[in-house]
């Protein structure tokens, strides 16, 4: 439904996104997770049909969104981090107003209109001038806005931003129930987002997409942090050897904890993924006579994985088929539209 492909952005001689590819699934809610300044927003719109790329191309429902994009903006609706809405308007003059420009015929308008109202929550609010509504409603309405014409893909960029923690529940579940009958993909740099919102996640960092896949499969690819905490009794470096030889074993290191006892110490071992070397570990301490006074297992998560992604120099080779696997040096300058 939507295909990015070695898409790269220059402003001016600032490479804002390189080469970056990926797909969404029909029906699929991709997250689009990175930290402030990787190149998010920019990617929405080039996808929205805002701002056209350097180089590479982007298709919605196999249009071009450069090449085609009066046929792409009928099928997408798009949420921009703030939503263009009229504050003078009603939330229901402004949904019609938004269904006449993008071209919903005029007799399918009003129960398009009540859809989108009723599908955002926003029935009891139909009459209200948007700039009485509260920042969680308004955010309903920016959703109303770019659903209303019932497009197949649906852009969300950074949907919860500046919500309160209940609006952010309501406006997650929102996103969720268009899963299915919209394809979705929605930019943030929060992790719960992606967890408790996508199927799938795409990390982009300084411009690249560094990994894509869902988030249990990233977890478990790089589950960098997995493994197990000991806290032992005995001649640490020894014990360290020991562990270090065993199979599955990818690095040992010690745990600095100036609150244990004397002669005690903690030691962190990280192993390779899919490794239960937690056994041999046992036997092996306990066999040399080493008093383990505590064992316990570790499991990476995604905020593990994104820190690792986000804050590592060099792109991971976890990407999956989607996604792009190097950089691209052929963006090109290209101004940005004035839409
Ligand atoms: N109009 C512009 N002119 C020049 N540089 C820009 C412009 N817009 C964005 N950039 C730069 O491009 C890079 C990517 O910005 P972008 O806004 O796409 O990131 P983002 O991931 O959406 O960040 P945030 O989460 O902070 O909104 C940043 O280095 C930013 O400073």
């Amino acid at each position: 439904m939507i295909e990015v492909e070695h898409l790269s952005k220059i402003y001016g001689s600032t490479p804002a996104i390189q080469d970056v590819t990926f797909k969404v699934e029909p029906g699929e809610i991709l997250g689009f997770l990175g930290p402030n300044g990787a190149g998010k927003t920019t990617t929405m719109r080039i996808l929205a049909g805002y701002l056209p790329a350097s180089s590479g191309s982007a298709k919605i429902a196999q249009y071009d969104v450069h090449e085609d994009s009066m046929a792409v903006r009928r099928r997408i609706g798009y949420l921009p981090e703030t939503p263009p809405l009229y504050p003078d308007m009603t939330v229901e003059g402004f949904l019609h107003f938004v269904a006449r420009i993008k071209g919903v015929a005029r007799k399918v308008r009003r129960d398009r209109v009540n859809s989108a109202m009723e599908r955002c929550n926003l029935t009891e609010k139909r009459k209200v001038l948007i700039r009485k509504l509260s920042k969680g409603y308004r955010q309903r309405v920016g959703i109303a806005q770019a659903i209303v014409h019932d497009p197949p893909a649906i852009i969300l960029d950074e949907p919860t931003v500046g919500l309160d923690p209940r609006q952010i529940i309501d406006v997650r579940n929102l996103i969720k129930s268009l899963a299915g009958s919209h394809t979705i993909i929605l930019s943030t740099h929060i992790l719960p987002e992606v967890s408790m919102t996508c199927s799938r996640v795409a990390i982009i960092n300084r411009g690249k997409i560094v990994a894509t896949n869902t988030p249990e499969n990233l977890v478990a690819q790089l589950a960098g942090g997995s493994g197990y905490e000991l806290e032992i009794d005995g001649d640490e470096e020894a014990a360290q050897q020991m562990i270090q030889v065993l199979p599955g074993i990818r690095f040992v290191e010690s745990i600095a904890n100036k609150d244990l006892p004397p002669n005690r110490s903690q030691i962190r071992v990280v192993s390779e993924p899919g490794a239960e070397p937690g056994r041999d570990i046992a036997a092996v301490l306990i066999g040399a006579g080493v008093a383990l006074y505590e064992m316990r297992r570790t499991r990476a998560n995604l905020e593990d994985v994104f820190l690792e992604l986000t804050t590592a120099e060099k792109i991971l080779p976890i990407v999956d088929s989607d996604a792009s696997e190097s950089s691209s040096e052929s963006a090109t300058e290209a101004e940005e539209t004035t839409t």
